[in-house]
């Protein structure tokens, strides 16, 4: 049975907040990290944080830190790339990314992205708008640790855009969501934040 391993990704800027660690900011009587981390821990064999900066300010999460080993802000995808690293190093199959800002993730993220996985392994979430459309959501996918070298290899040649790396491997799509919830939605405004609160009650 292939072992998976967890990466919440919170390694951005969060320039649209006026900067800090968006997963730190309450919500609901928790952090936004904390929905996380109960969202996901169930659904894998243990987890880690991709964040820059000083790793301290995390300690009391119990998470290992796992730093951008690119320079100047490559993009989710260098977090994706140190928990696959990571993954390796535990002898894990492959690794599911989630946002650190997203947090009513779905409870059947892992198992919902490995039905959808296409021949490499690789898998990316979705869900639905208002009007119907699909979105491909790229900070929430299953990374094979097998592409680890072909991502490194992508991201130092200049590669940002999640999805045409992962369309060159014919990543699957995984649809979640249902009756107009949207479990993928995030915070990245302090507007998005008094929105949360709402979905809170909801999720
Ligand atoms: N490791 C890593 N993760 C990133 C980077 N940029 C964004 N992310 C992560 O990618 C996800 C989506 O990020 P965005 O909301 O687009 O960017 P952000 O930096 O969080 O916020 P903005 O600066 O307001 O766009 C979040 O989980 C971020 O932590 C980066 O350069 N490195």
């Amino acid at each position: 049975m292939s072992r998976v391993l967890g990466v919440i990704l919170a390694g951005g800027r969060a320039t649209r907040m006026g900067g800090g660690d968006k997963g730190m900011l309450p919500l609901g009587g928790q952090r936004i990290i904390d929905h996380v981390v109960d969202r996901l821990g169930p659904q894998v064999g243990g987890m880690a944080l991709n964040a820059n900066g000083d790793p301290a300010r995390f300690a009391g999460l119990g998470l290992p830190v796992l730093a951008d080993s690119l320079p100047d802000w490559p993009g989710p995808l260098a977090g994706v790339l140190a928990g696959m690293d990571w993954a390796a190093a535990k002898g894990a199959d492959a690794v599911v990314s989630a946002a650190a800002d997203t947090p009513f993730l779905p409870r059947d993220l892992v198992a919902g992205l490995q039905a959808a996985a296409g021949p490499s392994g690789l898998a990316l979430a979705a869900s639905r708008d208002a009007e119907g459309k699909l979105w491909r959501h790229p900070t929430f996918g299953l990374w094979p640790v097998a592409l680890r070298d072909d991502l490194r290899a992508a991201l130092e040649g200049g590669l940002r855009k999640v999805v045409i790396w992962t369309d060159t491997h014919g990543a699957g799509t995984a649809e979640f969501g249902a009756e107009g919830f949207d479990p993928f939605f995030n915070v990245n405004t302090p507007e998005d934040l008094e929105a949360a609160e709402a979905l809170a009650v909801r999720a």
